[in-house]
């Protein structure tokens, strides 16, 4: 039987979302992600549609980003979330800010998955968020355009649905999920 969320060393704000969300135990994807995630090691995971991948990656990402927080004078992008579509952006956004709802102010999820105008999506990167979840597209162009600044700050690469990514970015390493 798989662990309980309880057992797995998640942060107290992490597992209350769990609990919030009405999440009685992981499901054998997060029951085998999670811990190793947590020891820091670079995962690739492959797991059928709705076994729950997003927080497989998302929470241990939290965590992370919980366990370490820089003070908010240095606050910058320390992970970043590739998907290969806005619509599958715009879920995992809406997953990442329920499992971060009670640590909100501490990590911030920012959605640059729109194909908006890149200025409409400037300020969002002003304010530095922790998170950025964005399709490689809008990423690249922010990056060109300097409203994205990650060479010194990222901690956290995640490739989700990473055989649908991997033609565009001819990626052949990082975290693939
Ligand atoms: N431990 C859990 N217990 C109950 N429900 C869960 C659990 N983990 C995730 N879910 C729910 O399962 C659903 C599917 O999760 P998710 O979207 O992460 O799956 P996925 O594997 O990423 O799917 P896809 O491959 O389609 O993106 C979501 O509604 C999510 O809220």
């Amino acid at each position: 039987m798989a662990a309980a969320f309880e057992h797995l060393g998640l942060d107290p704000r992490l597992l209350r979302a769990v609990s919030e969300l009405g999440w009685a135990a992981p499901t054998a994807i997060q029951a085998q992600a999670i811990p190793a995630a947590l020891e820091g090691r670079d995962l690739l995971a492959r797991a059928r549609t709705g076994s729950g991948k997003t927080a497989a990656y998302g929470l241990p990402l939290l965590q992370r980003l919980l366990r370490a927080a820089p003070g908010a004078a240095a606050q910058a992008v320390r992970a970043l979330v590739l998907v290969p579509s806005k619509e599958l952006g715009q879920q995992v956004v809406l997953s990442l800010r329920q499992l971060a709802a009670f640590c909100a102010r501490e990590v911030r999820v920012a959605d640059i998955c729109a194909h908006t105008d890149l200025a409409a999506q400037k300020p969002v990167l002003m304010e530095r968020p922790e998170v950025v979840v964005g399709t490689p597209g809008r990423v690249l162009a922010h990056l060109e355009a300097r409203s994205l600044v990650l060479r010194h700050s990222l901690e956290l690469l995640v490739l989700d649905e990473a055989d649908l990514l991997s033609g565009g970015l001819g990626c052949s390493g990082g975290v693939l999920w």
